[in-house]
């Protein structure tokens, strides 16, 4: 971990991510894969084809296009721009389970799929029955998913040293019993306890040994949930995104850009009518440096999956000074444009903590400038 450390940044934000060296603007801080990472249940409902162990796309931008806006005819021009090699895609030698090469098939036998492997096409199999409770207790848009905390649990039991693994699990942010249990309140709604327990007893079906019982008991499993909750990382790896960075590299006229650039919009508004809420992110990772990344609404630092699979890489947004905390935005562009009093709602509602970052802190001491739009939009959420 050259250039980086994790270390205590204070009683507000906990553990921290802060640089040891000097970082320019565009540099590459880190890349690293996933603990265990997965696709969202619905999204893997809607068809969405991923390789099972990396999520690399298994479908073409035009496939991909054409099923998410029901518009079979669509076709994209540049396509050749987006290399998809399709030739490599195998499945499990046990089930029908898809990945996009026999390295990510042998990873994924080799870190959770030997517990894990089963016919999914069997309604009454474990797994697909805990999906399906999943499913009807967590619609989209998803923010984490089951099969990661079945997945961490997995990893754990098939480990050649599980009490390493399970302290290796144990090391993401941690909270306290009733923070825990508030986390989860927020991720299950108001059927809280029944579903948490339903949750619980499914997913002991599913996996089960000595060394994750501590995870199986009701206070375990909910801070388990918890973990995935706070530190799972939206994985995007749409090839129609995928596409769209592509073609934005290719030299062309003003005009021509501007006709493709149309028809993009077009494209996305099409995908937004039929299936809009699949777009964005396709699933969840647990990553052990990224995870120690705080929130800031000035960040200085900005994920991405320039692979087109599960591999974060984190970029400098700006020149980043030695012993200075590296910090992402947990909230997109337009919300981080927002008034402090409308970002540390969102904060509060989507993940539960006060936002102690400079930006907040120095505006804490001046004049809220909430806009009209935006208390008026706080008059609603208060009614509701
Ligand atoms: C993915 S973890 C980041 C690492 C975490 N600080 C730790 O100690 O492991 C996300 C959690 O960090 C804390 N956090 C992140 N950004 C923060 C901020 N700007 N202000 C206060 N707490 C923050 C919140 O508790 C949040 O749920």
């Amino acid at each position: 971990m050259e250039g980086l450390e994790i270390r205590n940044c204070n009683s507000k934000k906990g553990k921290a991510l802060f640089a040891t060296r000097k970082y320019e603007q565009g540099e590459v801080i880190l890349e690293e894969d996933p603990l265990v990472s997965c696709q969202f249940a619905w999204n893997a409902a809607y068809r969405y084809l991923a390789c099972d162990f990396c999520m690399r796309p298994l479908e073409t931008p035009e496939q991909n296009v054409r099923r998410l806006s029901c518009k079979p005819d669509i076709v994209l021009p540049h396509s050749n721009s987006f290399e998809l090699n399709l030739e490599c895609v195998t499945s499990c030698n046990h089930c029908s389970v898809l990945y996009c090469s026999e390295s990510c098939r042998e990873r994924a036998f080799l870190t959770y799929h030997r517990l894990l492997c089963y016919d999914t096409t069997d309604a009454q199999h474990p797994i697909t029955v805990l999906l399906e409770a999943w499913k009807q207790m967590h619609y989209p848009p998803e923010t984490t998913s089951i099969m990661l905390l079945v997945r961490i649990l997995a990893y754990i039991e098939q480990s050649p040293d599980p009490p390493a693994a399970s302290a290796r699990v144990k090391q993401f942010c941690h909270r306290t019993v009733n923070e825990d249990a508030e986390l989860v309140h927020k991720l299950l709604g108001e059927q809280f306890t029944d579903q948490l327990n339903t949750l619980r007893e499914l997913t002991s079906n599913v996996v089960n040994g000595d060394y994750i019982q501590e995870f199986l008991t009701p206070e375990g499993f909910c801070s388990l949930m918890a973990l995935i909750g706070t530190n799972g990382q939206g994985i995007g790896t749409s090839p129609l995104a995928q596409w769209v960075n592509a073609v934005v590299e290719i030299t062309m006229s003003d005009d021509e850009r501007q006709q493709l650039d149309l028809f993009i919009d077009k494209l996305y508004q099409y995908v937004e009518e039929e299936s809009g809420t699949f777009l964005n992110t396709e699933g969840s990772g647990l990553y052990q440096l990224q995870s120690s990344c705080n929130h800031s609404c000035l960040p200085n630092a900005e994920p991405s999956f320039p692979y087109g699979n599960h591999r974060i890489q984190l970029k400098a947004l700006k020149t980043i000074m030695p012993g200075s905390e590296i910090c992402i935005s947990y909230l997109d562009e337009c919300s981080l444009q927002r008034s402090r009093h409308s970002r540390q709602k969102e904060l509060a509602q989507n993940y539960m903590f006060v936002c102690w970052c400079e930006r907040c802190i120095e505006q804490a001491s001046q004049p809220d400038c909430t806009s009209e739009e935006e208390m008026s939009e706080d008059e609603v959420d208060a009614d509701d």
